[in-house]
């Protein structure tokens, strides 16, 4: 299988803190990779800077073969990458229909000036969006909620929401960030099976997840971050059966 995304040598430093210390990893068209570790190992440092909220102080990502040079958040979505956030970020005023709207307008042709004008191909391309924006609600299973408005959707069904709104950039790698934090079992098993269906409909996933059922029943390889260093990588049973995997969870079984 060839790399989707490759880092290498990504190094982030907070003042005094290094962050990310050089991590190197390769992810795998088609598969579903886990970045693991202790709270404050580096695993959203790594997404920031992937995604271009931090420009990273050495080392670089090639994506699909290509040297990845974003500058901007909105310009990683246009390279083909989209990601979720731990703290769930929707328009909490905004219904769910219209937050995958919103993520679909960057992919949209008509721009601003077709937008004021509203000329016949912009209500064709609005058609079309919103069409699309149901069959994703569809998709994640929250179409009965497409008039409700984000913030009064259950906490499972929002993150759902956050998925359906990634998706509608079409990326080739989906980026996760905690996705199944604040689930119940019954939440977390229909998210695994939607994760699942996402790889099998072609999106590569790289998810940050504490959850180790979802972890191990999910991931085909994962990574394990320490102090910004990448200290194991493989299968879900080759890491947690390493040493120095179960030293830096404090000595203790991740199982
Ligand atoms: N903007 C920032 N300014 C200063 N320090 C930061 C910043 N962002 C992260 N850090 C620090 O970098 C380290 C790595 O943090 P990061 O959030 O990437 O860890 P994490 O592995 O995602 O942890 P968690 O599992 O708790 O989310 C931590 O020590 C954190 O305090």
């Amino acid at each position: 299988m060839t790399a989707l995304l490759e880092a290498r040598g990504i190094t982030k430093r907070f003042g005094g803190l290094e962050a990310l210390a050089g991590v190197s990893l390769s992810v795998r068209k088609g598969e579903i990779y886990g970045l693991i570790g202790p709270n404050g190992a580096g695993k959203t440092t790594f997404f920031n800077v992937l995604t271009g909220f931090y420009p990273p102080d050495a080392g670089e990502f090639i994506f699909d073969g290509q040297r990845l040079d974003v500058r901007a958040p909105h310009e990683v979505a246009a390279a083909g990458i989209a990601r979720t956030f731990q703290n769930i970020r929707l328009f909490a005023h905004m219904t769910a229909l219209e937050n995958v709207m919103v993520g679909r307008h960057v992919r949209s042709r008509a721009g601003v000036l077709g937008a004021v004008l509203r000329d016949r191909a912009t209500r064709a391309e609005e058609a079309a969006i919103h069409e699309r924006a149901l069959a994703l609600l569809k998709y994640v299973g929250i179409e009965h909620h497409a008039n409700n408005l984000a913030r009064n959707l259950p906490y499972g069904d929002q993150r759902k929401l956050e998925i359906a709104r990634a998706l509608a950039l079409e990326p080739r790698l989906l980026a996760l960030d905690e996705p199944a934090a604040g689930m119940n079992a019954t939440e977390t098993a229909q998210l695994m099976a939607l994760l699942e269906r996402i790889r099998h409909d072609g999106v590569t996933l790289l998810l940050i997840e504490h959850d180790v059922r979802l972890v191990m029943g999910l991931c085909d390889r994962v990574a394990v971050l320490d102090y910004g260093k990448k200290i194991a990588e493989g299968t879900p049973s080759e890491v947690q059966a390493d040493p120095a995997v179960i030293e830096a969870y404090l000595g203790g079984s991740i199982a």
